[in-house]
């Protein structure tokens, strides 16, 4: 491999000679630059494999030269170097395109750290597209879904905080797993974490790890999520549920890259990139006061909307297939099809539940048809709204009392499965039953 180089700019010799001197036992060569115009006439005469510029500079700021870094150097990643505890800069810097951050005084152990991150996207060469076999699950020939992919695939060249929005079953969990796996720690873990799951006084625990006798029930050291991402990716999925007290200890652990485990003294530090997702509309929750302002500003540096099924309405053929192809794969057939009053069917339904559903409709479809092809009859599509159970009693219908109550049940599921758009965790939640009951339900009334 080739000896890699270095673009460092600052105006304090200290500092320069500092970087210099690390980047150097790293085996990597550093060019040093004073000012803006400097670095901009540097990056004229020979390719850099990776930029670490300061804040401010005398003729200008760092900023200006990771955005025209941005612009005319896409591959070139560039990391900025902010004033210990200015998160502000180092969110402004990540939306310019800067690659990575790291405060002062720097920490050598963080700095060598964003290097070699900031190496392994040189060594992976740039993201095509085409070439990629991972965005292939990520189905979708539509005009958002192809823009969807490509800025994945630019997103995942940086290390900067995304939150990714978007209605449940939009395939917002398999996007974050495309921007870790087509990104410089696609070797590191992937941990998703449904914020939700977690039972609220563990939540910390679960996170940040505990030190052995931190409190009851704490028999041992236990390492927490943050550590189990370790040059990795944590997805923390339906954010918006975690409770205010881990809100301020996650904004900590962004801001300082470093966890403190309950009941430890020390901060340990951590290299991970935060991906965040929720089916709810953050701003909205931060006026209501239950997500803090300043975390939501930090995990939303890069924002990313899947699209509803409904706004894509053309890759439902595409889809129905390759769900179907799994599906007989699983199943031991050769081969299922949708007859074209089924497709039709499909193609007029709005799917609340997005792709999720598109999945349940169809494995349904496929338990109920006996060859291969699915008629319009198997495709069962939720009423929505879902009618509202009455009060009539069961003696004014034909049914038995147990099957007029099974109709209830499943019309209330039904319904509260369409109201969180078929959020399992959210609808257990609005039916006072845990997700396990829900569950066991779902499969009772064959609805799972
Ligand atoms: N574009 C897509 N192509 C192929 N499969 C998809 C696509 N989008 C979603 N899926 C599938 O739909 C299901 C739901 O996706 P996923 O769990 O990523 O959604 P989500 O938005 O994270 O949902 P939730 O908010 O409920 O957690 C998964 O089985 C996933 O594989």
């Amino acid at each position: 491999m080739t000896k890699a180089h270095a673009l460092v700019v600052d105006d304090e010799p200290d500092i320069l000679d500092l970087i210099r001197i690390t980047l150097a036992r790293m085996g990597i060569q550093a060019q040093t630059a004073a000012n803006l115009k400097e670095a901009k006439q540097l990056l004229t005469t020979q390719p850099f494999d990776l930029c670490l510029t300061d804040m401010q500079l005398p003729d200008g700021n760092g900023i200006e030269l990771v955005a025209h870094i941005s612009e005319a150097y896409p591959d070139l990643p560039a990391a900025m170097i902010t004033a210990h505890g200015n998160m502000e800069s180092a969110v402004a810097a990540m939306k310019a395109g800067a690659f990575d951050f790291v405060s002062k005084p720097v920490d050598l152990q963080m700095l060598r750290r964003l290097v070699e991150s900031a190496l392994r996207l040189r060594d992976a060469g740039p993201t095509d597209e085409a070439d990629s076999q991972i965005s292939g699950q990520l189905l979708g020939n539509s005009r958002p879904m192809r823009e969807i992919r490509r800025m994945i695939g630019k997103i995942a060249r940086n290390q900067a905080p995304v939150f990714i929005t978007g209605e449940s079953g939009t395939g917002k969990e398999v996007a974050a797993r495309l921007i870790h796996a087509e990104g410089p720690r696609r070797d590191g873990p992937f941990v998703p974490v449904n914020c939700g799951a977690i039972p609220q006084e563990l939540v910390e625990s679960e996170l940040f790890g505990h030190k052995k006798g931190s409190f009851t029930g704490a028999v041992g050291d236990k390492q927490g999520l943050f550590q189990a991402a370790e040059v990795g990716t944590l997805f923390l999925d339906e954010v918006a549920d975690l409770p205010l007290q881990a809100q301020v200890k996650l904004l900590r652990a962004i801001q300082e890259k470093s966890v403190r485990p309950v009941g430890a003294q020390q901060e340990l530090p951590v290299d991970v990139r935060i991906i965040s997702a929720s089916h709810r509309d953050l701003n909205a929750e931060v006026d209501h006061g239950s997500f803090r302002q300043d975390l939501f500003y930090r995990i939303n540096v890069i924002e990313l909307r899947m699209p509803a099924l409904r706004e894509r309405p053309e890759d439902i053929p595409l889809l129905a297939t390759r769900i179907l192809t799994r599906i007989a794969k699983q199943t031991g057939r050769d081969d299922l099809k949708l007859s074209d009053g089924a497709l039709r069917k499909l193609a007029g339904h709005r799917f609340p539940g997005n792709v999720r559903e598109l999945e349940n409709i169809l494995e349904r479809g496929a338990a109920l048809c006996d060859g291969n092809l699915i008629g319009a009859d198997e495709i069962y599509l939720p009423q929505n709204p879902a009618p509202t159970p009455t009060a009539t009693s069961p003696a004014q219908t034909d049914l038995p009392l147990e099957d007029y109550l099974g109709e209830i049940e499943k019309k209330a599921i039904l319904q509260a499965l369409e109201e969180t758009r078929w959020n399992r965790t959210a609808a257990a939640k609005k039916l006072g039953m845990t997700l396990r009951s829900l569950r066991y339900r779902l499969n009772k009334l064959g609805l799972d």
